[in-house]
């Protein structure tokens, strides 16, 4: 079960959560706010039919997580998920399989605008409620020998596009228009949104607060 702990709470559950992701950082932002959750990785198929839109494709993955995990959450539980995935020029760049992969989108991020659209799903009382975000970012020129010490750190493996925002990356980013969240894994304000119109959750009540204290 992942807890918030110590930190201040913005919120707690009102129905008990499971976050179908292996992705620490899907959970460090679920647990950001305060909420608990238990976390069931969900072993799904990635592959995706061919000429689906970036916007299908990572609503799909992301149902096709929650729904993995839904059978083994409890009835009471609501399931979240999510897919992230870089598109530039029409082209869909997933999680690198290698470093030579890794280098090539680095490359082709290098200077130039591209997209992160972030899938998400919630599954809940034989219900399902499916959205995306859509970030615009920019990165800077990279020096190929900047890119070379990048991939010999290791983080972009795992990571969609081959880079990690929340990272080292943050040193090539010079312009996002969008979620921040929503590169990351997890957007954190929509999904907030999501579950608080659903009633899954609510702001944590304050006693003693005081106009000005
Ligand atoms: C672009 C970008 C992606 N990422 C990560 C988020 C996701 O973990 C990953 C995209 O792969 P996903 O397939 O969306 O997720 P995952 O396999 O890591 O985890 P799971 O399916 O179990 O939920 O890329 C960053 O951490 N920072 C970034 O800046």
């Amino acid at each position: 079960m992942a807890d918030h702990g110590k930190r201040p709470a913005l919120f707690r559950n009102r129905v008990p959560l499971v976050l179908a992701s292996k992705s620490p950082r899907r959970r460090e932002l679920l647990s950001s706010v305060g909420l608990s959750f238990e976390v069931f990785p969900a072993e799904v198929d990635e592959s995706l039919p061919p000429g689906v839109s970036p916007e299908e494709a990572v609503k799909g993955l992301a149902r096709r997580k929650a729904q993995a995990v839904a059978q083994r959450a409890g009835s009471e539980a609501a399931v979240l998920a999510a897919d992230t995935l870089v598109v530039q020029a029409g082209r869909f760049l997933g999680k690198p399989r290698d470093l030579a992969e890794a280098r090539r989108m680095l490359k082709s991020l290098s200077g130039a605008w591209h997209e992160v659209f972030t899938g998400v799903a919630l599954a809940f009382r034989q219900k399902e409620k499916v959205f995306f975000t859509c970030t615009r970012v920019r990165f800077r020129d990279l020096l190929p020998e900047e890119i070379e010490a990048y991939l010999a750190t290791g983080e972009p493996l795992g990571k969609a596009g081959a880079y990690a925002i929340q990272g080292l990356a943050a040193a090539f980013v010079v312009e996002v228009q969008g979620s921040v969240t929503g590169v990351v894994g997890l957007p954190l304000a929509e999904t907030l949104k999501l579950l608080l119109e659903e009633a899954l959750i609510e702001p944590t009540p304050c006693e003693g607060f005081k106009d000005g204290a």
